[in-house]
């Protein structure tokens, strides 16, 4: 009974869902399954008139007139269920793309952290997974324009059954029960079958991605890795194999035995009836209407119970969704509007972070303060945590212990939307997408040209773009538009660099924004960069300590902690870490 309460939960979660989505779609298919409902009848009732007319007066007038009215019946029926099966279809497909918004929305709103904990991305694919491709909430919406269709039929047909015999009602229900229960068994089967596939799937999609993934092109034919992939994609087609073949063998047996079942409903069905004609208690046209009538009831009884089970093993799938949407967001909570700050102070204080899975401290006691219009540079060596320490910034991940503050206000309290408003950040692995040029700097916001040829240009990439037939316009790649453009790696960085730029947020971050530019496009950067980010907040990753010394602050990471602080000068003076590096690298650059 908790499990049937559960499903009610379930089911009512997702009539509300349906109803928000698409507020049309709940009367339509109340309409459309009456009109269904209905119409069996008439081939249920109408022949017995006609056996009847045959079998004793004849008149061919009558005859005509049943006969018609059968057709006629039959015809205006049709056409107002397909009228209806396709307005049903249009209203799915509505449907179906607003639940994917829907899904969408919700996970680009959850916590950065959660897309690389593999409890919650095991429970996102075997949740979303059934959703995606077994169209489970289709089957579930279906389920239910049939269940209410069948009830209706239901209704009519224990009305006419019942002026013969109650009790063959419940001979056929006993049969149907005994067959339901093994279909349930085999649903029970497949659902097991089909989340012991779901591992096996994603390792198939990642590995039938590499065959056809352009970025991946490169590394696959350098290291002739299609021998390797194609075993691997063999191996997961065996191991899936065998598990349908279990249970298509399964399924066989189960249909057998469910067929014998209903042969012998049948016999008691045909002689009962057979004894009634020979009493002379009904007629033949009364024998044909019966037989269709309890014909059709155990049809519908068994189809009531198959949706029923099926609607019942939908929920168990769209469990899996509710558990999925509700995991707790941490990061995005707090609700304090930023509005428009004339400063940005940023300060870190003892901050303490670990990733998730992993075992030590990435970030160990932290402390900094970086004032407003500030310009800082972070150096360590690699995994020292720099890239980690501008993540906790941006709030992609929450600090362990310790308090990140922008103007004494911890980041936590802001809304999390208002508080993005305040970074302009390329990360070191930054991303443009198969959008045009300008969609990717501006993302459908009102595209202000002037700003973005100012940003084009302080970045370095204006002349490229300018070249391109279709300009600011041209797609990046090809996915979409086949004019689309591939750009080099340096000039794509030129283009993050620029999206920041015409951000215009109050802290700038760039994290190694020079890895992939030549000489030239480097001292650029270099050479403007005060002019790039002005009086903002600014912190710059490098590797190129020379890069430090336009930067007002130096703070030096090792092994996760703040080890140095201080200026060019100070901290050459200190003769520590940054002396160190600085004179390995003045080695190989003087
Ligand atoms: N998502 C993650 N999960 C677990 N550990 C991570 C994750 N990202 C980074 N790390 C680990 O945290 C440490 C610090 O990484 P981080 O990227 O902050 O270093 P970094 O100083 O920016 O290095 P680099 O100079 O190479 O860019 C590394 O040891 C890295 O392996």
């Amino acid at each position: 009974m908790k499990g049937l309460k559960g499903d009610i939960r379930i089911i009512s979660y997702f009539l509300k869902l349906v109803n928000t989505i698409l507020p049309s779609y709940i009367p339509l298919i109340v309409i459309a399954a009456f009109f269904k409902a209905i119409a069996p009848f008439i081939n249920i009732v109408m022949p017995k008139f006609i056996l009847d007319e045959l079998m004793g007066q004849q008149r061919i007038h009558i005859f005509a007139l049943l006969v018609g009215g059968v057709v006629i019946g039959n015809g205006v029926f049709n056409l107002i269920n397909s009228f209806f099966a396709t307005k049903v279809d249009i209203a799915n497909s509505k449907l179906v793309n607003g639940f994917e918004l829907h899904l969408g929305r919700h996970i680009m709103s959850m916590d950065f952290e959660s897309l690389e904990n593999p409890k919650i991305l095991n429970l996102k694919d075997r949740a979303l997974f059934p959703i995606t491709n077994q169209g489970v909430l289709w089957r579930m919406i279906g389920g239910f324009i049939n269940l209410l269709q069948i009830i209706l039929t239901l209704i009519g047909l224990v009305a006419l059954i019942s002026t013969i015999n109650v009790g063959l009602v419940g001979i056929i229900i006993g049969i149907v029960l005994i067959n339901s229960f093994i279909f349930k068994r085999l649903q029970a089967l497949q659902f097991k079958f089909n989340q012991e596939l779901i591992p096996l799937n994603r390792g198939f999609s990642y590995y039938a991605s590499l065959a056809s993934d352009f970025s991946m092109g490169k590394d696959v034919r350098i290291y002739n890795m299609p021998p390797y992939i194609l075993s691997k994609i063999d191996e997961f087609n065996e191991k899936s194999l065998d598990g349908f073949k279990k249970v298509f063998g399964m399924q066989g047996k189960y249909e057998g035995i469910s067929n014998i079942n209903l042969q012998f409903q049948m016999i008691i069905v045909y002689t009962y009836m057979v004894w009634k004609v020979f009493k002379g208690a009904i007629s033949v046209g009364d024998f044909a209407m019966y037989i269709s009538a309890t014909n059709n009831f155990s049809t519908q009884v068994s189809q009531l119970l198959t949706q029923f089970i099926e609607i019942r093993q939908m929920c168990r799938y769209l469990d899996l969704y509710l558990q999925f949407e509700a995991l707790p967001i941490k990061v995005q909570k707090g609700s304090k509007e930023i509005g428009v700050l004339s400063s940005v102070n940023i300060e870190f204080k003892n901050v303490w972070f670990k990733y998730p899975q992993a075992e030590d401290y990435t970030l160990k006691d932290v402390s900094l303060t970086l004032n407003s219009g500030e310009k800082m540079s972070i150096v360590g060596q690699n995994g020292a945590g720099k890239t980690t320490f501008i993540k906790l910034l941006c709030r992609l991940y929450e600090p362990e212990r310790g308090e990140i503050l922008i103007n004494g206000v911890n980041v936590k309290e802001y809304a999390f939307d208002d508080y993005t408003k305040l970074l302009s950040v390329v990360f070191q692995d930054y991303k443009l997408f198969s959008f045009t040029i300008q969609e990717n700097m501006s993302f459908n916001q009102a595209c202000n040209q002037e700003e973005l040829e100012i940003a084009l240009q302080k970045s370095g990439v204006r002349d490229k773009v300018a070249s391109l037939d279709k300009g600011v316009e041209t797609s990046l790649y090809k996915n979409f538009d086949k004019e689309g453009t591939e750009l080099s790696g340096g000039e794509m960085q030129k283009l993050a660099i620029a999206r920041a730029i015409y951000k215009n947020a109050p802290i700038v971050v760039l994290d190694e924004p020079t890895a992939a530019l030549d000489p030239y496009a480097e001292y650029e950067i270099y050479a403007k960069f005060n002019e790039l980010v002005k009086n903002k907040t600014a912190i710059y990753i490098s590797h190129r300590l020379s890069s430090c010394r336009f930067c007002d602050k130096i703070a030096v990471f090792d092994n996760g902690r703040l080890i140095e602080q201080g200026t060019h000068t100070e901290l050459k003076e200190q003769d520590g870490k940054y002396a160190q590096m600085w004179k390995a690298q003045a080695q190989y650059y003087v």
